[in-house]
């Protein structure tokens, strides 16, 4: 039978080519693992040392392209990903497993990151400084960093590059991108956007492949300036190690997200928030909700309704309309969710969840029901380690005050959220939980591409956030000018 399985090459110096050594790897759709979503460039040190020269070569031109043309560039790809978004987000949803909507949405929101950062880059500007001498004008000014790397991971795989590649690149930065192993025709699919649009060569270069073979010269090399790396703790902390003092580090990693239901919540808001922010995206989320922390006075009943809720909810192909969770993007995924489950059952009380579902369909997919689990202790394995999969944890929790002590107890500080109308306790939330995205009778996924986005303790560095105008001072260097006449 005829190979029909689509190649996709990196993208070097404004060329798309095949990786050094000829190899290649398959990426699988997790909904269904017969459909092979594209072949891909198993690239080496080689490759990723390509791609590092052509963006240095690259960078002199592109800093001192005029904005409006560099404006240009973003706002057109942003056309064609919209020209665009039904075949790309088919693939999406084959490559990862959302929701065929969400996957449209998401390509969307990408466009939308383009066009708000071609507007937003073009209003960064300096300060000036009042001082004493009348011959003398003292003003500060923002400059590109040079070579700059952008690392992504599978769950979004075109939304959270989008929102690296544009702020780099309408402040003058040349770029090497690596999107995930497990999910980057996405990735690629931007890149043909910004290349459509008349990127020229050098400046946006892309190059697949394992993080070991490529990960070190994307991020070791001293002629990389910054990375804006998002993905898990442990990978993170990897490359936080060994990068060059002089290459600014912008991180985005796990989450254990907590929703703190009080007495006077809204219980089928506050069951809304746990299914949303705990299930769609079958749970793939780092601001997906992972610990509820529940009164005692509402304990029952909330965890009646949810369980009614979590009964209802349909599990397919995202490809299919109407599924509230698809499959888990990977087969080390579904491992690792199964083994938590396996912990849970030891440590906690099972409520409901967490089989594989087999039978039709589900025999080629990587698909798992939603688990519950009940009197869990915020010192347990499932409710301290991230999971990033479809599972619940119940905390009982004395009052506010402990509520938010054990929200507190935790290395992440990524986001977190309060169901309740008592201004005091959302007040005393705001100032106290240790998050970098806090929210009030809201899920906790979910976040604006105008506003900064970013974690505490081990969810991000501290130095950097994204999104907004953040992501745009994290890719340039301020400059300090005294002219005098
Ligand atoms: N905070 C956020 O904004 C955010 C958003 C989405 C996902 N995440 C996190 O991402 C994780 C899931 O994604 P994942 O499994 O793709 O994460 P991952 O850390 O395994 O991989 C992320 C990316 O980093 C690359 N990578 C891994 N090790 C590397 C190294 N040593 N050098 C260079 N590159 C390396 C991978 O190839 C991939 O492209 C979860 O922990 C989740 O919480 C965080
Ligand atoms: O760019 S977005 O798609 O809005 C996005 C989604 C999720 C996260 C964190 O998981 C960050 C950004």
């Amino acid at each position: 039978m005829a190979d029909t399985v689509q190649t996709f090459l990196n993208y070097i110096d404004g060329a798309w080519v095949p990786c050094l050594l000829g190899s290649t790897f398959d990426n699988l759709n997790p909904a269904d693992t017969r459909d092979v979503v594209g072949r891909f460039q198993a690239s080496g040190p080689a490759d990723a040392e390509a791609a590092v020269q052509a963006a240095q070569k690259a960078f002199d031109g592109w800093r001192k392209l005029a904005i409006g043309k560099r404006a240009k560039i973003l706002n057109d790809a942003a056309s064609y990903l919209e020209q665009n978004v039904e075949q790309f987000a088919q693939e999406l949803t084959r490559e990862e497993g959302k929701q065929l909507s969400q996957a449209r949405d998401e390509f969307l929101r990408s466009a939308q990151t383009f066009r708000f950062y071609a507007t937003e880059g073009q209003t960064l500007g300096g300060e000036t400084y009042p001082q004493d001498d009348a011959n003398m004008h003292v003003f500060s000014h923002r400059e590109p960093l040079g070579v700059v790397t952008v690392i992504s991971p599978w769950n979004f795989p075109a939304s959270i590059p989008a929102r690296k590649l544009a702020p780099a690149l309408i402040t003058g930065n040349t770029v090497v991108f690596k999107p995930s192993s497990d999910a980057p025709l996405s990735g690629l699919r931007l890149v043909e956007a910004l290349e459509q649009a008349g990127v020229p060569p050098g400046v946006v270069n892309c190059v697949t492949g394992r993080a070991g073979e490529v990960g070190p010269v994307i991020t070791n090399s001293q002629a990389i300036r910054a990375i804006s790396f998002t993905g898990s703790t442990t990978a993170g902390t990897q490359i936080h190690r060994t990068v060059h003092l002089s290459t600014r580090l912008q991180m985005e990693l796990g989450g254990k997200n907590p929703l703190i239901v009080m007495e006077d919540a809204d219980l089928n808001l506050a069951v809304d928030l746990a299914i949303k922010g705990g299930f769609s995206l079958t749970g793939q989320a780092c601001t997906g909700t992972s610990r509820i922390l529940v009164v005692p006075s509402v304990k029952a009943a909330f965890t009646d309704k949810l369980l009614t809720r979590v009964s209802q909810l349909k599990i397919g192909n995202g490809m299919a309309p109407g599924m509230d969770l698809g499959p888990l993007a990977t087969e080390k995924q579904l491992q690792t969710v199964q083994r938590y489950i396996d912990i849970g059952k030891s440590e906690a009380r099972w409520l409901c969840g967490g089989e594989r579902l087999t039978g039709g369909e589900f025999d080629h997919g990587y698909y798992l029901s939603p688990a519950v689990f009940t009197d869990v202790k915020n010192s347990m394995r499932i409710a301290q380690e991230e999971i990033f999969g479809p599972v619940l944890a119940i905390i009982e929790v004395a009052d506010f005050d402990d509520a938010l002590r054990q929200a507190n107890d935790s290395q992440y500080g990524l986001s977190a959220s309060i169901v309740t109308m008592n201004p005091r306790y959302m007040h005393v939330f705001t100032n106290e939980i240790q998050a970098g995205t806090v929210k009030i009778n809201r899920t906790t996924t979910g976040n604006l591409v105008n506003a900064p986005f970013g974690g505490l303790k081990n969810s991000s560095t501290s130095t950097f956030r994204e999104s907004g105008r953040a992501g745009l001072e994290f890719f340039t260097q301020i400059k300090t000018v005294y002219r005098g006449i």
